[in-house]
């Protein structure tokens, strides 16, 4: 993999209409098929007919816009460091994708939840949990990231209930792990342009963020007006284009390990915009709750006979128990908030 791809003249990824799930018959057989094929080949897709209010789209892209337009001191009042929870504002260049800078801005909201009891014998994981920072310069962000936590959770159990009947199981075969406390977490992000130079530092040329695989079960991108986001392919990295109306979908490692590698979780970077421009999106990453171990579901024989087994990728273990996967890659991304928060685990670790 290389942050600075030569595009493969590959199909763009295929747009599939989540409404046909609720339709009968044929149809639904047809987009079912259409969508085990989208997930298997690519690990990702476009989806539209996800019925979230394009309007209040715009609003989320307005007050994210203006957040972003906040003066420094407001941003960094809600600095990502002061957080044990992983929430709030990380500047460009302070989050890291194996182990390069990645030149974004953004800020982390996730479930608002209360903090656990630190008890000696609890997993490192449970510190994950808390509540977000809100920054007392935009109070109408904290409503709208309400209003979009639930929606777009809504429709990603809608996507999780068709790919588990897309594998011939049962609607509800992710529902014991997502129940009443699913990991959710929404990024607003900012992506500034500036000119791509050859490596400088240990800044990798062009990346806006790096090579990855997205941690939990489905991820949707919400993208606003300007094209970055690449996904990697067989045929190599293809443009994953801003398609209005539609988010693109992700596969998380949490499906890679439940399906056991049938799907495998889409590697996929953004690329820094032009010098003198900005990229902004949303991207919105479900994972099931974090003291959940997530299962091999029992796929039909003829299935189960193409499962490559989960990726063995020495720079980045899968873990079947949600928190510790979770904490691997919030750890990894956030040198700082490791530092500070997590010296223990560090010093365990070496
Ligand atoms: O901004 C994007 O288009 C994708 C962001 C992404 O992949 C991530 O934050 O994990
Ligand atoms: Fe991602």
């Amino acid at each position: 993999m290389s942050a600075t791809p030569s595009l493969a003249a590959a199909p763009a990824l295929p747009l599939l209409d989540l409404s046909r799930f609720d339709g009968g018959g044929a149809d639904r057989a047809v987009f079912l098929s259409e969508l085990r094929a989208a997930i298997r080949r690519f690990g990702a897709f476009y989806v539209t007919g996800h019925g979230v209010d394009p309007a209040f789209l715009d609003t989320v892209f307005g007050l994210s816009r203006r957040f972003f337009d906040l003066p420094e001191r407001d941003k960094l009042a809600i600095e990502m460091v002061h957080s044990p929870h992983f929430r709030g504002y990380t500047r460009a260049g302070w989050e890291r994708t194996r182990g390069r800078a990645d030149w974004r801005e953004q800020v982390d909201i996730g479930s608002e939840r209360p903090v656990l009891p630190a008890l000696a014998d609890a997993p490192h994981w449970t510190r994950l949990q808390g509540p977000n920072q809100w920054p007392d310069a935009l109070p109408e962000l904290r409503p709208a990231a309400q209003r979009l936590q639930d929606e777009l959770t809504g429709v990603t159990l809608r996507l999780l209930a068709a790919v588990a009947v897309a594998i011939g199981l049962p609607e509800d075969s992710f529902a014991a792990i997502v129940a009443e406390e699913p990991t959710q977490l929404i990024k607003l992000i900012r992506y500034p342009g500036r000119e791509v130079l050859p490596e400088d530092g240990d800044a990798a040329a062009g990346q806006g963020v790096g090579p990855h695989k997205d941690s939990g079960l489905l991820t949707l991108v919400l993208q606003h007006e300007r094209s970055g986001l690449q996904a990697e392919t067989a045929e190599g990295w293809v443009d994953v284009p801003p398609i209005p109306g539609t988010f693109v979908v992700n596969a998380g490692e949490l499906l890679e390990l439940a399906t056991d590698g049938y799907f495998r979780a889409a590697v996929h970077q953004v690329v820094t915009p032009a010098a003198g421009t900005d990229r902004l999106s949303v991207a919105f990453f479900l994972g099931a709750r974090l003291d959940a171990r997530v299962p091999v579901l029992p796929l039909p024989p003829e299935l189960a006979a193409e499962a490559r087994g989960p990726e063995r990728d020495p720079d980045n273990p899968l873990f079947h128990t949600v928190g510790e996967n979770t904490l691997k890659s919030r750890l990894r991304s956030h040198p700082d908030v490791a530092q500070r928060h997590y010296a223990d685990l560090l010093a365990a670790a070496v």
